[in-house]
């Protein structure tokens, strides 16, 4: 059975891996995931330039209804030369994506001349929900903020880059991102990062979960799969075929590993889920991502991609 994939050359033999944020953030959890028999790959937590302690906590909560997560970590990482010895000195043959989030325009482009000009050679991931100047939405919610750092980066960077994606929730912030996109050779984009600025209260205490901003966070898992799904659907079907898809968000289940494919993915990370179950959790959804295959008498993950049907 082919549950394989290929991005921009470099060929992944499983499908599944981390989302950046999970599971990701030092060397141990980044060979943890590595290590697995059924991850293709692994991605860094997305690194600033210098470390960060992030925000206080509590600042990530799971839902006592097991239907999600919401964080407001505040891009706690190791700093960007941390990530860049790990990328550079591990030795494994599974890709590597560096995810980056510098906190301005100028520091993304900092550390992606210093990932140009290393020995680095795996995937870059641009997360761009990144933030922008003050009294502006995150960058992907900016089109001329997202299309201006995107033409900065194309006049330099010439290794494999992609972007990680919010979710949108209008038909035409599909067509404009998608355009947006189109114009740049990208070598994947991956949708989506959690839902932002969700509230979750305790029944018990009438309080916020998460002290950071006020309990607003990035909401992640069940709850988010039809927001994802859909727009990993919109924008394979609005991207240069060129232009490979990650799909990311509401995982808990080899079914909705293969809904992901069945909208466009090529590959599928597990955030929240991971968090809650640990790497074994890789090895459950491949198995029952492999049973759903057999079941209905594919053989590739080639004969599911993109081949969601709509009701004529
Ligand atoms: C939200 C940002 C802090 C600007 C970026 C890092 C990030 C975080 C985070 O570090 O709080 N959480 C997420 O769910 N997604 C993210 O992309």
């Amino acid at each position: 059975m082919n549950l394989t994939a290929n991005i921009a050359g470099f060929n992944f033999d499983h499908i599944l891996l981390n989302a950046a944020g999970v599971v990701c953030q030092t060397s141990d959890e980044l060979d943890s995931v590595l290590a697995s028999d059924y991850t293709g790959a692994v991605v860094t937590k997305s690194a600033t330039p210098s470390l960060r302690p992030g925000n206080v906590s509590p600042r990530y909560h799971e839902l006592t209804n097991g239907l999600g997560t919401i964080n407001s970590m505040g891009l706690p990482n190791e700093g960007f030369d941390y990530y860049m010895d790990y990328v550079t000195q591990k030795q494994t043959d599974k890709p590597i994506f560096f995810s980056v989030a510098g906190l301005s325009k100028q520091e993304n482009l900092d550390m992606l001349h210093k990932i140009e000009e290393s020995e680095f050679n795996g995937l870059v991931e641009l997360n761009l929900s990144c933030p922008n100047v003050p009294g502006k939405p995150q960058t992907a919610y900016d089109s001329e903020t997202t299309e201006e750092i995107l033409t900065e980066v194309f006049s330099f960077f010439t290794k494999p880059l992609g972007v990680k994606l919010p979710p949108y929730f209008d038909i035409v912030h599909f067509d404009n991102i998608a355009n947006i996109l189109n114009k740049f050779p990208l070598a994947f984009v991956n949708a989506i990062n959690s839902i932002g600025n969700g509230l979750v209260i305790d029944e018990e205490t009438d309080t916020v979960v998460i002290k950071p901003k006020g309990g607003f966070g990035g909401v992640g898992g069940p709850i988010v799969k039809a927001t994802a799904l859909a727009n990993v659907r919109a924008l394979r079907q609005r991207l240069n075929p060129s232009i490979k898809m990650v799909g990311t968000g509401g995982v808990t289940s080899g079914r909705d590993v293969y809904e992901h494919v069945l909208c466009g993915a090529d590959l599928v990370e597990v955030g929240s889920q991971l968090a809650i179950e640990g790497t074994s959790v890789f090895e459950r959804l491949e198995k029952e991502l492999a049973a759903i295959l057999t079941e209905k008498g594919y053989n590739s993950l080639d004969e599911v991609r993109g081949q969601l049907k709509i009701i004529e």
